[in-house]
């Protein structure tokens, strides 16, 4: 096996070869800019281009590789036989024709790299992992994996650079998005940690050095540790839709993204064509994962969220919805009544259709014209596709009378029958707009609704005095509403595959609108029941996947935590009988971390110094409130002098409402006055489990009034 000085060496040579792919990559885009032929090859090929030339450039200022496997010499090793592969989050080669310094994370052979274990070595005799600081290479640790043929059992052995290793900065190599030089490394002394203790077995003092590493700035990948029960789901097949039942900080925001970033690796060609989306709750949380996919090297992805992806519809949200309203406009009966206030407007035609035409007159009989009218509902089809059928079939049936008479009908005489015929068609199968049917319907519920609504819920939605399209004052439940009558009118395109992060508290009809949208590809669920905060949240996964339309997806449950630390899962398991929903509880990786709990008659001065204090020590600090208290604990920390971000800046302070908390972390929470939060909603209990969760090494809980139940 190599040692330290080879292992610096032989990076010394992926960093040269980067570096000349770097230079290729440039080079091909100024040799591109001369030699292109026409514009849209010019364009795709420079953009192309382009994006390589970034990407290996912001490869440059992380390490080349994280990891190596050195197979055994025996038959279980198969083709591998007594090879070795460097793993990094790409490609690096010095030569074409020759094996690649570096392997890609993605590629099959990397798989072995985060599955095999003492129970299946799956031929790997030896797996090391990498420190560096920064760029350079600190050390390294060995894990030796049990071999059938020789005595050798399981076992680990670090090597680092210095004497000692007291200050021996030892990270991973994370990309350190936005984190600033010097970010990896940070207290993970190679010598200092054993194997022991971890309550996770071989799991060694690189690997939980980095798991348990201060997060500062956005989200960062995890591709140097993804752990095997989330490598399975990362490298799921493509088909495969899954839902995964994640505990708070067991990484299914992280395993989404890599599942992202793995299936374009492998299914490129297709995905690039009808394109991947990952789905989030807000904004803040976009902006909090919008770094990960980027430093995998994936820039096409499109994120965003459920409101967001809806406005596609041009619509502006000017009103709010009464809580009862929303109730109703998201529950799952209203596609039956939508449906039905749509197709309510069908009218069986009264009469026959008559088209005068030169010296003749063409006729197709009001008993026909009916019996098409009917086909095409019962097609089943969309609406607006149903009425071009109706229209086509008159033109038709008018064709065969004329070519009896032998007319020749050419295409200036079918698109004039087309025209002569759409009175009677829209007497019967009238065009319409998305919004105009709802204007109609929401000026006057009870017609499509009778028998599906109770009159309770037809009063609760329907509009005080009838508005048209132009006038309405649409809401955001509205949206979903046009949403589903714009793809009763007409389908959209279907996305290759979509990721949903906390699809726990997506309500029925926003559930339609994805699953639309994902009628021809896959889905990966993610989420968590017990973190269920909005008033639809599902308690049920089985019946969440149906809405998506995925009965299929197999749902699989991730329960080991690498956020939250045992001494805070201790404390937010507490809650879980609480929350109504059956989840298992969390496992957590994490020994360190600190829980305290502090009751005060002055909450702002108590947050202005339990922040001071969280200031010494390293990494965010997030302050999470009810809601309306954020305001004036804000203000007492700036004038105390500590400058606060809101939740989406980068910042070391942040102060948080509860109600966006939500996917975020920060390695110290400091949560104010916890009866507040859960008084503010109906789940304000869960929303106290999200809000608890978020902390990635200390808790500190400031209360003046009593704490609820379940944490007292
Ligand atoms: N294998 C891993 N190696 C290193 N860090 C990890 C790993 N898995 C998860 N993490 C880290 O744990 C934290 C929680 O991950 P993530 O946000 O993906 O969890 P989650 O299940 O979506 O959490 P929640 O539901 O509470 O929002 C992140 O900082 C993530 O980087």
């Amino acid at each position: 096996m190599r040692g330290l000085e080879e292992e610096q060496q032989y990076a010394g040579r992926c960093g040269d070869a980067l570096r000349a792919m770097i230079a290729g990559a440039r080079e091909n885009v100024v040799v591109g800019e001369v030699t292109w032929g026409d514009r849209y090859t010019a364009e795709r090929l420079g953009y192309y281009l382009k994006s390589l030339a970034r990407e290996l450039g912001d490869e440059g200022d992380s390490p080349p590789f994280f990891g190596r496997i050195a197979y055994g010499t025996d038959e279980s090793a198969g083709e591998h036989r007594g090879q070795a592969y460097y793993l990094g989050r790409r490609h690096i080669s010095d030569a074409i024709g020759r094996p690649p310094l570096v392997i890609d994370w993605r590629a099959p052979v990397s798989t072995a790299f985060y599955r095999a274990g003492t129970r299946d070595p799956q031929g790997v005799a030896v797996r090391r992992r990498y420190g560096w600081s920064n760029t350079t290479l600190t050390g390294y640790e060995d894990e030796h994996l049990p071999q059938p043929d020789t005595q050798v059992s399981g076992g680990a052995a670090a090597v680092e650079a210095g004497a000692g290793g007291t200050g021996v900065g030892a990270g991973l190599g994370g990309h350190g998005v936005g984190a600033g030089p010097g970010e990896h490394g940070v207290g993970a002394g190679l010598g200092g940690q054993g194997l022991a203790g971890s309550g996770v077995p071989g799991v060694g003092g690189i690997l939980r050095a980095e798991i348990e590493r201060p997060r500062v700035g956005p989200m960062r990948d995890i591709v140097a540790t993804i752990q095997p029960d989330q490598d399975e789901l990362v490298r799921a097949e493509l088909e495969q839709s899954i839902c995964v039942q994640g505990a708070p900080g067991t990484g299914k925001t992280a395993v989404g993204l890599h599942r992202a970033a793995y299936l374009l690796y492998v299914h490129r060609a297709r995905l690039q064509r009808n394109g991947v989306l990952v789905l989030g709750p807000n904004r803040a949380f976009l902006h909090y994962i919008s770094a990960v996919l980027p430093t995998l090297g994936e820039m096409d992805v499109e994120q965003t969220t459920v409101d967001d992806l809806l406005i596609g519809e041009k619509v502006k949200v000017r009103a709010t919805d009464e809580a009862e309203a929303a109730l109703v406009k998201h529950d799952g009966r209203m596609a039956d009544v939508l449906r039905r206030a749509l197709y309510g407007r069908l009218r069986a035609p009264r009469d026959a259709v008559v088209v005068p035409d030169s010296s003749y007159r063409w006729r197709v009989n009001q008993y026909e014209f009916e019996e098409m009218v009917e086909d095409a509902r019962a097609e089943a089809t969309a609406y607006g596709i149903g009425r071009e059928r109706v229209i086509s079939r008159l033109v038709a049936a008018l064709q065969r009378q004329a070519e009896t008479r032998g007319q020749n009908c050419n295409g200036v005489w079918l698109r004039k029958m087309a025209r002569a015929v759409t009175p009677a068609v829209d007497e019967a199968w009238p065009a319409v707009k998305a919004d105009e049917v709802l204007a109609e319907f929401l000026s006057d519920p009870s017609q499509a609704s009778d028998g599906i609504l109770s009159e309770r819920e037809q009063a609760a939605i329907a509009w005080k005095r009838s508005r048209k399209p132009a006038s309405a004052l649409w809401t955001a439940a509205d949206l979903v509403l046009l949403d589903e009558v714009s793809a009763l009118l007409g389908r959209g395109p279907s996305y290759g595959h979509v990721i949903i992060d906390e699809a726990q508290d997506l309500s029925p009809m926003q559930c339609r609108a994805i699953a639309r949208r994902s009628e021809h590809g896959s889905i990966t669920v993610l989420g968590d029941l017990a973190q269920g905060t909005t008033p639809w949240a599902t308690r049920d996964w089985a019946e969440q996947l149906i809405y998506l339309g995925k009965p299929e997806a197999e749902v699989i449950a991730l329960t080991t935590g690498y956020r939250v630390p045992a001494a805070v899962v201790a404390i937010t398991n507490r809650l879980l009988a609480g929350l109504r929903t059956k989840v298992p509880a969390t496992r957590s990786f994490r020994t360190d971390g600190r829980y305290t709990l502090t009751k005060t008659n002055d909450l702002a001065g108590t947050c202005v110094d339990a922040v001071r204090a969280a200031l010494k020590e390293e990494g965010s600090v997030g302050v999470i409130a009810a809601d309306d208290a954020i305001a004036d604990l804000t203000a007492a920390l700036q004038q105390d002098g500590i400058e606060t971000v809101h939740t989406d800046g980068d910042g070391r302070v942040a102060v948080v409402p509860a109600s966006l908390a939500k996917g975020l972390e920060y390695d110290h929470v400091i949560a104010v006055e916890p009866a507040a939060i859960v008084d503010a909603e109906a789940r304000g209990l869960n929303r106290l489990y999200v809000v608890l969760t978020r902390a990635v090494s200390r808790l500190d809980v400031l209360h003046h009034r009593p704490l609820p139940d379940e944490l007292g």
